[in-house]
């Protein structure tokens, strides 16, 4: 392995505290989509029924996802309550993956996805989490050095990383003295080295990594990694990891994760918030149907997909 894979963060002592909170339950309340959205919490999904004050929803969305079955959509009147749910989603999924198998395989995107898990590293979470079992990964990054303000990493860094005790070998960044093609492909080769080792799964269903959770942002053109609507690498399906020189939103340089690793994922959380978002949230999760479907459309893991969307974000709906 070479060891500009792995990337150093600083330790910090934990106290003890073995077990996780049970941190309030989020209200999980359902509301008839045309009302306005006055619950704390919103959730529904194809064939998951609701209750509401005034009796049984059934709720309906016909994103291919949730055609499935496997979409589930919490909607929070503020993107503060989104990331309290967030928060305790994510160490409730560290937690079961860790006594399951000992670790815990996660997957960061850039964007503001990372402010919105800032109630992770903060009490009861920051204490309470085995930080020692977490994987670190990340769907895409940009081309940049490592302390560049457009860094993945750098952003995932300052905003997480360096409040938790992550082992430093088990954060793995992007090698940031490769061009764009080698350090897609030293990170497949990175990946490909952490399946030998049985730190990552694999899919018995399509040979491609399997993470425990990966937490996806979304464009608002309705992008997800760096997998842009239009663009040809939404089609590969060979590679695991891949690069894109002309990226639409800066910068034009990236890796990215291709789809079928980022649908043989166990969980995945798509967390949108704004108003600027709402058209392809809409998009999925709506009643229309459009025959060339936008990137984050083709998020249709393997395991289960929870949308956290704020309460603009999903104004379409
Ligand atoms: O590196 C990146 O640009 C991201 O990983 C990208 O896929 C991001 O998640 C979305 O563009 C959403 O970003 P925002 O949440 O900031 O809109």
């Amino acid at each position: 392995m070479a060891s500009s894979l792995y990337f150093s963060a600083p330790f910090r002592t934990l106290p003890p505290s073995p077990s996780l909170p049970k941190s309030p339950r989020i209200p999980f309340q359902v509301s008839r989509l045309s009302h306005s959205l006055t619950h704390k919490s919103l959730a529904f999904s194809t064939g998951i029924r609701g209750v509401s004050g005034s009796g049984r929803f059934r709720l309906r969305a016909k994103a291919s996802m949730a055609e499935k079955g496997k979409g589930k959509v919490e909607v929070f009147d503020s993107e503060d309550d989104l990331s309290v749910s967030l928060a305790k989603y994510t160490a409730d999924l560290a937690d079961k993956f860790s006594k399951l198998k000992g670790s815990f395989t996660v997957v960061l995107s850039g964007g503001s996805l990372i402010k919105s898990l800032r109630k992770l590293v903060e009490p009861p979470y920051v204490d309470a989490v085995d930080w020692s079992t977490w994987h670190v990964f990340w769907v895409d990054e940009r081309v940049v050095p490592k302390d560049h303000d457009d860094s993945n990493y750098k952003l995932a860094f300052d905003g997480f990383l360096s409040k938790v005790p992550i082992p430093p070998g088990k954060v793995y960044a992007i090698n940031d003295a490769l061009p764009a093609e080698g350090a897609a492909d030293d990170y497949e080769t990175c990946l490909k080295h952490l399946v030998k080792s049985n730190v990552i799964s694999v899919s018995a269903a399509t040979g491609f990594p399997k993470f425990d959770l990966m937490l996806l942002g979304m464009g608002p053109d309705g992008h997800v990694a760096s997998l842009f609507p239009g663009h040809p690498l939404v089609k590969e399906n060979e590679k695991w990891v891949t690069f894109i020189k002309d990226s639409p939103k800066p910068p034009p340089e990236r890796i990215t994760f291709t789809f079928p690793v980022i649908n043989s994922s166990a969980n995945i959380a798509l967390v949108v918030c704004g108003a600027g978002k709402a058209g392809p949230v809409h998009a999925a999760l709506g009643s229309g149907q459009n025959s060339d479907p936008l990137p984050v459309q083709m998020v249709s893991p393997e395991g289960e997909l929870v949308w956290f969307l704020d309460k603009d974000a999903a104004s379409k709906l």
